[in-house]
């Protein structure tokens, strides 16, 4: 199995704080993968170690085996889209395709022109006049002419309303089938990640805490609704992951060992938005109120 991504005890940190932890990953080649975790978790840091404009401060990051960082070599197989689609607002979208021409050996000029004609991106106007939204689109478009292997996408939905927000992901799902690309792509918005995305990595508090292909992880979960749980053994129940009571009665989140028999309590199967909302929740951090204290 091709490894696209490899991350192995990777950190990075910002004077004191880690912003990226002990981050153990393999992003198996092909996979359409979401990178899901709370503001501040470090998705944008590992996506920037990722495509080498981090220099991790512990442990390495491969893409397809080789180090982003210290050898650029890879890059050319790297498409990335950061955060708010950062593009040169003066230039046209008809330039910035014409000057991607100029900066990449790969480049599939034809297929970002087509993709723009099909949206109705105007070709002519300063991109800094488009919408958010038509920005995005120029964005992706010039990651995919590069013709990637990995394609990290960081939060490209965001400024997206619904209905652009479902063709983005479409078209993306559309461009990608084809070509064999893998994609790593953060989002909060969990109802789309679920409809595209077949594998899940989820970032809390600068650590990894649940990763791996989601028809793994959904099949390997549980949820479960009894009598109030006080902790004692349940024959198939591996761990709980998230548990909450009210006097009588006990909703958990588990990961399971195999059947769960257990014949006092009802069991459903979950979705990748209770898992996550479940991993999540297991890692709650509170910042102490002390740090917000103003000084007298
Ligand atoms: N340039 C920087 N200088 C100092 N701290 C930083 C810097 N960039 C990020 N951080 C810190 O690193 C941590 C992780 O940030 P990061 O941007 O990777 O999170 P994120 O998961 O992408 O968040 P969001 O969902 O809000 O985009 C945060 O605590 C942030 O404050």
């Amino acid at each position: 199995m091709e490894i696209a991504l490899e991350a192995e005890q990777l950190g990075k940190r910002y004077g004191r704080t880690w912003a990226l932890r002990d981050c153990s990953l393999r992003l198996p080649a092909g996979r359409i993968a979401a990178l899901v975790g709370p503001n501040g978790a470090g998705k944008s840091t590992l996506l920037h170690l990722a495509v080498g404009l981090l220099q991790p401060d512990a442990g390495a990051v491969r893409i397809f085996g080789e180090t982003p960082y210290a050898n650029p070599s890879v890059l050319p197989d790297i498409g990335f889209v950061a955060q708010d689609t950062p593009l040169y607002r003066d230039f046209t979208a008809a330039e910035l395709v014409e000057a991607g021409r100029r900066m990449n050996k790969n480049w599939d000029g034809a297929l970002a022109r087509n993709r723009l004609a099909q949206l109705g991106i105007p070709p002519k106007l300063p991109v800094g006049k488009l919408s958010g939204g038509q920005r995005a689109q120029v964005a992706l478009a010039l990651a995919l002419a590069k013709r990637p292997r990995l394609l990290l996408l960081d939060e490209p939905v965001a400024s997206l309303d619904p209905l652009a927000r479902r063709e983005f992901l479409q078209s993306l799902m559309g461009s990608v089938a084809d070509s064999e690309t893998t994609v790593l792509l953060s989002s909060h918005l969990l109802a789309d990640l679920e409809r595209v995305c077949d594998y899940l990595v989820v970032l809390q508090a600068a650590r990894v805490h649940l990763a791996g292909a989601v028809d793994d992880l959904v099949a390997a979960h549980r949820q479960m609704v009894g009598p109030r749980h006080g902790g004692e053994p349940i024959e198939g129940v591996e761990a709980v992951v998230r548990a909450s009571h009210t006097t009588r009665q006990s909703t958990l989140l588990v990961r399971t060992t195999g059947e769960v028999i257990a014949p006092e309590w009802t069991v459903h199967d979950v979705t990748l938005e209770d898992l996550v909302l479940a991993y999540l929740a297991e890692g709650e951090t509170i910042t102490s109120h002390d740090a917000w204290e103003v000084p007298a």
